[in-house]
């Protein structure tokens, strides 16, 4: 639905977005994570040609967004809804008339427009609200307010600039949760970029971490915590240095079904060593549950095939 091949994008000599290629499927979430400045709102702002990139291609449900003309561009980009981290609601009119501004200004016929807001209101939960003014409303009704009228043209993709960033935790789970329902009612599919781990791990099927313009490493969210060595495994689980006290010390991720099988008795069973867990953790994602295990194993002949063994069973394991 969302294709970006080698594409690029300088301030000056800031290399923004540096050849960044990227899939993301229809009814998917995408989630793009990275640090201030990593350049994720630019990549965002590429996608909706806001920023014209300058090199690569952007696909946008079938179209090449570079080889439009003017009045195909404004219609591709109609298709785009867009969601921010401040809203952008306009406080002098009510928020069914926020949700229905992009609608008057397609130049939807009146009746049309008003059962289309109903429709949006009631899809995120605000029918009750369609009187008030912004200023009346908690930050997470606003945020609603600004998916609805972001949705008011029937997008295919939505992209969302840190839509949770100014929420509170609580309030951020009920607008994740509302995504999540948007792609699995409407098909929509969802672009997001934040510094937040816990979104990407909440509702994502798939992330991109980006560092200096640059992917660093992208994939289904359950399959990058799953590996080794991967950037966002590391930050997701953040286990503890194994500190001074020798032997052999091993990191050791699993995932599904492995989660639950007792791994410590298998080795003491097998190899007869006394490994000692140094630090754990286990995530909970869309797609399942990964785990890691930091294990301190004596200085032997015996552990270094426990830990081979480890490896040939399926686990990642990394020396560590
Ligand atoms: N219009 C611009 N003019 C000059 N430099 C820019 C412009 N927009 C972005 N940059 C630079 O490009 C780099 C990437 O910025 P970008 O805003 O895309 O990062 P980000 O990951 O979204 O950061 P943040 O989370 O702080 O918004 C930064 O070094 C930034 O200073």
């Amino acid at each position: 639905m969302i294709s970006l091949s080698k594409v690029s994008k300088r301030f000056g000599s800031t290399r923004a977005v540096d050849d960044v290629s990227l899939d993301v499927p229809a009814a998917t979430i995408h989630g793009v994570l990275g640090r201030s400045g990593a350049g994720k709102s630019t990549l965002l702002r590429v996608v909706n040609l806001l920023e014209p990139p300058d090199s690569g291609t952007v696909t946008v449900a079938g179209r090449d967004l570079g080889t439009l003309t003017p009045a195909g561009l404004r219609d591709a980009r109609a298709r785009i809804g867009m969601v921010f981290q401040h809203f952008h609601l306009l406080h002098n009119r009510t928020v069914a008339a926020n949700v229905e501004l992009p609608l008057k200004l397609h130049r939807v016929e009146r009746g049309e427009r008003q059962r289309r807001v109903a429709e949006l209101l009631e899809l995120v939960g605000l029918s009750d609200q369609a009187r008030k003014f912004p200023a009346q409303l908690s930050g997470g009704q606003r945020q609603r307010v600004a998916i609805a009228r972001a949705l008011a043209l029937r997008p295919d993709v939505l992209l969302s600039d840190e839509a949770t960033s100014a929420l509170d935790p609580g309030t951020t789970v009920e607008i994740l949760d509302l995504f999540v329902k948007l792609r699995d009612t409407l098909g929509l599919t969802i672009l997001l970029i934040t510094h937040e781990l816990d979104v990407i791990t909440r509702i994502c099927d798939s992330a991109s971490v980006m560092r200096d313009g640059k992917v660093v490493e992208h994939g289904p969210v359950a399959e990058l915590l799953a590996t080794p060595g991967s950037d966002l495994a590391d930050q997701a689980f953040r286990l503890a240095a194994p500190g001074e006290g020798g032997g052999i010390n091993v990191e050791v991720t699993f995932t599904g079904s492995a989660v639950g099988e007792p791994v410590l008795a298998a080795l003491v069973r097998h190899f007869d060593v006394d490994a000692s867990i140094t630090d754990a953790s286990v995530h909970t994602v869309a797609q399942g549950t990964v785990g890691r295990l930091r294990l301190r194993l004596p200085q032997s002949a015996a552990s270094e095939k426990a830990a081979a063994w480890l490896s040939e069973q399926g686990y990642g394991v990394r020396r560590i």
